[in-house]
């Protein structure tokens, strides 16, 4: 008989990206040879997570076997949870505002009485989903601990990515513990708990409504580069065994409910499959760009994608703009103008992002959805195209991330009304000289010098 037992967490990861885990908190707690047995090592109940239809070809099947204590369906009848109502799921003309200005919002303040739910606002998404189509963007502004709560998505995964403070994630796989320039990812279906060490943090957190984030593909690249596997560290099982009063906090549907139950959900006392969160430190996202001319496109700082179903075209991509040598000649180095058939939700997580010199603070973000006009400001510009061009770094202490989606990104009516929102945004593009001058003899191609007859 086990013991009533509360830990505090140790952490300790298993390396590696979708690999096949397992982790027992207690010796041969793992059944042997196969999933469920008659009766399962040390009493424990098996119960499946599956997080991609059963049916699904061996390559993309993801589930995971867990030994618990008791099984996850000994909890009373879900209540409608009505302490947070700013958490959207489907995104209509009833919760959002869409427009095809620019748009972008200051530091979210963050409350002093919120636990990560009630915290939790979306700022932005497309699609609904019950029909498993779309994704949803939050911000979550939190001081407090979760204290015997657990929250859980229905609806998809959780990319959450930090930019204040750390967070001591309490899952059913074991404890992730994650800071800014660390990501976790925690899957649709897995319940957590999350504690805050530093006191009030704030980060933005992706959620899918279709699909899985996987590592982009390398292409000419080669078998190494971007985000390594190796990298990706998932937790190991550890378990509390007690029977205090817990509730779980489910986001189904797009809309939260709440049930009680005697006990702590995260009493995995072993668990082994594919289907699992992990973490992942930003610093270690190993960086390739053009080293002669040109700004490349920024999939190129692609760490994960989520597919859709038309190949190439991502559900969601995490793309980061981290810190780096720039040594490109004869080149408008920032980030181009553009319009682009995917829409763009951009964050800065600390320093300064390269295609802003103003009022683009940590903690700040934007929207520019499908097709938008975007690109550098007004001051941005005047340096870039005056400045001597020399190898040097860029974005040293920095660190700003996009979410790049298929879908039309709307803000929601919660983050189009806010205060935060800056109402001037347009106005950093306004400056931009006209420098346009017929008369002006065309340039001598410097990175041909002697071959004036080349482009
Ligand atoms: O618009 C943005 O800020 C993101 C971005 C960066 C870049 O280097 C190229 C294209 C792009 O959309
Ligand atoms: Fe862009």
């Amino acid at each position: 008989m086990l013991t009533e037992d509360k830990q505090s967490n140790s952490y300790t990861y298993q390396s590696g990206f979708g690999n096949h885990f397992s982790s027992e908190a207690l010796d041969g707690a793992l059944p042997v040879g196969q999933n469920t047995p008659q009766i399962c090592p040390y009493g424990l109940y098996a119960e499946q997570l599956s997080g991609t239809a059963f049916t699904v070809g061996r390559s993309g099947n993801q589930r995971t076997w867990f030994y618990r204590i008791r099984p996850s369906v000994m909890h009373l009848p879900f209540e409608p949870y009505t302490k947070n109502s700013h958490i959207i799921g489907t995104f209509d003309s009833q919760t959002t505002d869409p427009t095809p200005t620019q748009n972008r919002w200051m530091p979210f303040s963050i409350p002093e009485d919120s636990d990560f739910v009630d915290g939790l606002r979306t700022v932005s998404g497309a699609g609904d989903p019950t029909v498993k189509n779309g994704i949803a963007i939050h911000v979550y502004t939190a001081s407090q601990s979760m204290d015997r709560r657990a929250f859980t998505s229905s609806d998809g995964d959780m990319l959450i990515v930090p930019q204040q403070g750390r967070l001591d994630i309490t899952t059913e796989f074991g404890p992730i513990m994650v800071a800014p320039n660390e990501i976790a990812v925690i899957q649709r279906g897995m319940r957590f708990s999350v504690a805050l060490p530093d006191g009030p943090s704030r980060g933005f957190v992706l959620e899918v409504y279709d699909g899985h984030f996987e590592l982009p593909d390398l292409g000419p690249i080669g078998a190494n580069g971007l985000a390594n596997p190796r990298d990706f560290q998932t937790p190991t099982a550890q378990f509390e065994n007690t029977t205090d009063g817990w509730t779980i906090i489910s986001k189904s549907q797009g809309t939260l409910f709440a049930a009680k139950q005697g006990h702590s959900p995260f009493d995995v006392v072993a668990w082994h499959g594919n289907y699992a969160p992990f973490r992942y430190n930003l610093a270690n996202f190993n960086v390739i760009n053009s080293v002669s001319f040109d700004h490349i496109d920024p999939s190129i700082f692609t760490v994960l994608t989520c597919k859709s179903a038309h190949p190439g075209t991502a559900v969601a991509d995490f793309v980061i703009f981290p810190p780096r040598f720039e040594v490109q000649m004869d080149t408008f180095r920032p980030p181009y103008f553009h319009r682009n058939c995917m829409s763009e939700f951009v964050g800065l997580l600390f320093g300064n992002y390269e295609a802003k010199q103003g009022k683009f603070l940590p903690g700040s973000c934007s929207i520019h959805s499908t097709m938008t006009p975007h690109g550098p400001d007004a001051a941005t510009v005047q340096s870039a195209t005056t400045r001597e061009l020399r190898p040097g770094r860029i974005a040293d202490n920095s660190q700003t991330f996009m979410f790049e989606t298929m879908f039309q990104l709307r803000a929601t009516k919660w983050a189009a009304k806010h205060s935060h929102r800056d109402s001037d945004y347009y106005k950093v593009w306004q400056d931009i000289p006209v420098t346009f001058d017929p008369d002006q003899k065309p340039r001598t191609n410097t990175r041909h010098p002697g071959n004036e007859h080349w482009p």
